[in-house]
Parts: structure tokens; sequence; C-alpha cells
């Protein structure tokens, strides 16, 4: 039997769980059957300055404590989450719709693991020391930064719950995470492990509502980091607001990815690349491959294969564990990507797979493959944020560099190849933040993940993510007396 997805209250701010019935009430829809399964209100003026008042209040405390006490209560609450990966990995098929196939695997444990690994780093922010002529020396410490606000997109609430959360607070910030208003629950899970974990009250605080509520904690001076996941255009206007405060960000956002398969590569390995960049999630992760430029000779065989495997997938009931791909997360975002099908039949591609909403219960959709696309289509220029790949010919290697690098985006790219120089020579040309060569979409909390170009500031997770959460501070010791002009 699964859990009970409704939440004890909408909020948790200063160690507890809190009501505001006076803000707007957001409905928590079933992606799988279409019925209201939760119920949450938006944060009222009230509820923004309680959370922002907690935070506040917490963090010169919390940032008091050596690394290694911060850093055991975050290992602390990683451990929890192993512990519970069964329930918040069925709350997260919940929240998304995404198959518990998946999320027993990929969600609550990548959260864990971001938990753990900055858990582990904290007693290691150290500073440097500098030597100086005459004995003098500088010596530099790595300060936190202040209140962060973390705000969610809706495909991996409880990922991107840690992967804001987790640094942040290893750096001895607090935060308060406004989650996406169309998966308001899983963040809130996090937060009340991470009390039981031992976080004092208000180190971690959850509030919910739309673009309003994530636009009055960007503004806020009391802010000192914003972080965001979420779309370009969002972005754009994040960015803005935390720039005229001159705030630090990280930006998350968008892309439309190229995935690019040579003649050499091993046929089977590639089409699974392109299914993990593609149908993971019901197509619903930002760093997804959707430009899929296979070279002439293996293009027919792919293709053919590709469509095989497809129809190999299980679409059902994401709680039934054989399921592998579930509905959309929302009827409007399926209501999109029918849009975007219906615009790349009418530009000329082949239809050569799927295209149709699935009649039942639910946001269902199937797996769906354009070839004969070209680069000016709009189902080649624009995220679509669904399960439609398509498939772009090409023959040349500097051809398809050129053709890949041409998008405003820059968050991920691939190549399969089995030719590992020119694997190495063509990702380097390529302008992405994450790149994956013979396979795709692994975000290992170790490596960095991030977008250049209008797919995002600054990065996540690694070592790099402590660079955007802290701050450097260099003090100057002299040893001697002070020399002036006068
Ligand atoms: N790069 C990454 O790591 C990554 C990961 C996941 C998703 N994404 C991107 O997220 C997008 C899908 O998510 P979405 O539809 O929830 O994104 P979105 O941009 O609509 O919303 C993201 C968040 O921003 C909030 N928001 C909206 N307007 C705001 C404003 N003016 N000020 C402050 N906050 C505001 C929303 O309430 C939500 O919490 C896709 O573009 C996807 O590529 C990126
Ligand atoms: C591969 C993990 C991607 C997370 C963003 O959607």
């Amino acid at each position: 039997m699964p859990i009970d997805p409704k939440p004890t209250a909408s909020h948790y701010i200063g160690g507890e769980y809190v009501e505001d019935t006076a803000g707007t009430p957001i409905d928590v829809i079933s992606a799988h059957s279409g019925e209201k399964i939760a119920q949450v209100h938006s944060a009222t003026p009230a509820i923004i300055e309680r959370a922002l008042t907690a935070a506040g209040e917490a963090q010169a405390a919390w940032a008091a404590l050596t690394g290694t006490e911060r850093g055991r209560i975050l290992r602390r609450a990683a451990d929890i989450m192993r512990a519970r990966n069964r329930e918040l990995s069925e709350l997260e098929t919940y929240d998304t719709g995404k198959p518990l196939q998946e999320t027993l695997v990929a969600d609550a444990t990548s959260g864990a693991d971001a938990l753990e690994y900055f858990g582990g780093l904290a007693g290691s922010l150290t500073g440097e020391y500098i030597p100086q002529p005459g004995g003098d020396f500088v010596y530099t410490s790595r300060e936190a930064l202040g209140v962060c606000v973390g705000l969610g997109a809706w495909n991996y609430p409880t990922q991107i719950a840690c992967w804001k959360g987790a640094p942040a607070l290893a750096c001895g910030n607090t935060m308060v995470f406004k989650p996406s208003e169309t998966t308001p629950l899983c963040a809130l899970k996090i937060a009340e492990i991470l009390t039981e974990a031992g976080a004092p009250a208000g180190v971690y605080n959850v509030i919910q509502g739309l673009g309003d509520v994530g636009a009055a904690l960007t503004t806020d001076p009391r802010v000192a980091k914003v972080s965001l996941t979420g779309s370009v255009p969002t972005g754009r206007k994040v960015y803005a607001a935390a720039a005229a405060e001159m705030k630090h960000v990280t930006m998350e956002l968008g892309g439309k990815s190229p995935l690019v398969i040579f003649d050499d590569a091993d046929l089977e390995n590639a089409v699974s690349g392109a299914i993990l960049a593609n149908f993971y999630s019901t197509g619903q992760v930002c760093s997804n491959g959707t430009r899929v430029f296979v070279q002439k000779g293996i293009r027919e065989a792919f293709v053919k294969r590709l469509c095989e495997r497809l129809d190999a997938a299980v679409i059902g009931d994401p709680m039934d564990e054989a399921t592998s791909f579930g509905p959309m997360v929302t009827s409007a975002q399926r209501d999109i990507v029918l849009g975007y099908i219906e615009k790349g039949k009418a530009e000329g591609a082949t239809l050569a797979y799927g295209g149709k909403i699935i009649i039942r219960p639910g946001n269902y959709i199937q797996p769906t493959v354009f070839t004969d696309v070209t680069d000016d289509m709009i189902i080649a220029r624009e995220e679509i944020f669904g399960p439609v790949l398509a498939v772009l010919d090409f023959e040349e290697e500097a051809e398809v560099i050129a053709r890949a690098n041409d998008t405003e985006f820059g968050l991920a790219g691939g190549v399969f190849t089995q030719d590992l120089t020119r694997a190495h020579r063509v990702i380097a040309a390529i302008k992405a933040g994450s790149c994956y060569i013979n396979t795709y979409n692994l975000a290992p909390v170790e490596a960095p993940f991030g977008g250049m170009k209008a797919s995002g500031v600054g990065r996540e997770n690694s070592k790099t993510a402590i660079e955007h959460y802290s701050q450097v501070k260099s003090v100057y010791v002299s040893m001697n007396d002070v020399e002036a002009p006068f």
C-alpha cells in the first residue's frame, strides 16, 4: 500500500510545520488518475516574513558550528533518506508521475548523495596561507553568504531540494526553499528529515507558492543568494532581479542539447543512450539530448532499432514497478508537447514513432520520434520538455559540430563513437557544460552539473558548488612597521 501523500501542513518554518489557510490553495493533481491527491496553500506575506526571519535568525549560530558539526547533521540526514527511500520515492512519484521504477533509484538516492557528499566536504572548507616579503602574510577564510533562496522546477523535486540545500548548509548558510507549485510535497519531507537529523530550527525552511512568492523571496534585501532551477525565461527574470540587488546566483536552466551518433558507434549502446537522453522521466529532463544527429551510414539501422526498443516501453501506472514510462506531470505540459508534435508534422518532419495522446485518465502520451528534422524547424530549436526525439541527419564531423552549437542553449551534449580521439575532439568543441562520451544523462554528485550560454550560470554538485555558496575573505597581516609616504 503506497503512502498517503497529504502533507502535515503547507510550509515548514523554524523546525516545524506551519499552516496559513489565507494563502491561495494549490491543488496537487495525480498525473496518473487526474484526481486531486493533496492541497497546500501559497505563502502569504506573513509566511514569507516568518520564513525569512527564521532563516536569518538561525544563520549566525549555524555558521559558527564547525564544518565537521554541520557535516555530521547533513550525513545523518542522508542516512535517514536512504532508510526511507521507499516512502520518499513513492512521494516523488505522487508529486511528479515519474515511474516508481525510476524514483526508487534516482531521486531520494541522488538527494542523499548530495547531503552525504557536502556533509563530507564541510569540515574541509578552510582558507589559504599566502606568504609575503619581510615575513608578512595573507590568510584567507571561506565565509557563508547568509540566507540563500532556492527555487525549484517540477521535474526533480526531491533532488533539487537537496542539490541546493546540501552545499548551502555545508557552507554555513541557511535556506528558504520554494518548490515548484506543481510539485510541492517532496521538499517538505527534506526539511522534516533535516530537523530529525539535528539541524537547528530555521536552518532549512520550505514555503509554497507560484512565481509571485519566488519573486518576493528574490528581491528581499535579507537574501544573499538565489539559486533557481527552471526555464530560461524565468531565469532571465530572476537573474535580473537578483542582479539589481547584487545578489549571488546559480541558474540551472533549460536546454536543447545535441547527441551526436557517428557511423562507427555501437548501435545498441547508441540507441540506449538516445533512450536515456529522451524518454527517462517521460522526457522531462533538463539535460536531454533531444537533437539526435545521426551520421548517414548508421541512420536507417539506428531509427529501426530505436523504434523496436520503444515498443518495449511499459506505459502505465507509475506506482507499478513494472512501468518504465509514466504520464507527463500535468495535462498542461502534455498539451504543450502535443502542440509541438503538431508543429513538427506541419513543418514536414516525418513522424516515425508515437505522436499521440493515450486515451485514458491521466496525462499519458506516446514516446515520439521524428525523422527528417532540419535545423530550422521549431521542434529542433525550442525546448519541448517532453518525450519527443528529433533525428537530424549529418555527413561530416565539422558540419555536425557547427550545427550542434547553433543554439542559444548550452546545458549538455553527447557523442557516441568508438573512435576515442574523435570523441574527445568533438566533445571539446561542443559548447555545453555537462557532456557525455558513449553514455548520457548521468549526474554523479562528484561531478559539476550545469550549463553554458543561456542554459545557466554557476554549477551544482562537486567541489565547484562550494564556490557558489561561499565567499572568500583575505586578510593581510603585517609583521613590520608601517611605511607611509608622509
Ligand atoms: N539545468 C537544470 O539543472 C534543470 C533541472 C531541472 C529543470 N530545469 C528546467 O526547468 C524547466 C521546467 O521547470 P518549470 O516549468 O518548473 O520552470 P519554471 O521556470 O516555470 O519555474 C521554476 C521555478 O521558478 C518559480 N518562478 C516562476 N517565475 C518566477 C519569478 N518571476 N521569480 C521567482 N521565481 C519564479 C516557479 O514558481 C518555480 O518554482 C525546464 O526549462 C527545464 O529544462 C533545469
Ligand atoms: C541528469 C539529471 C538532470 C536533472 C535535471 O533535470
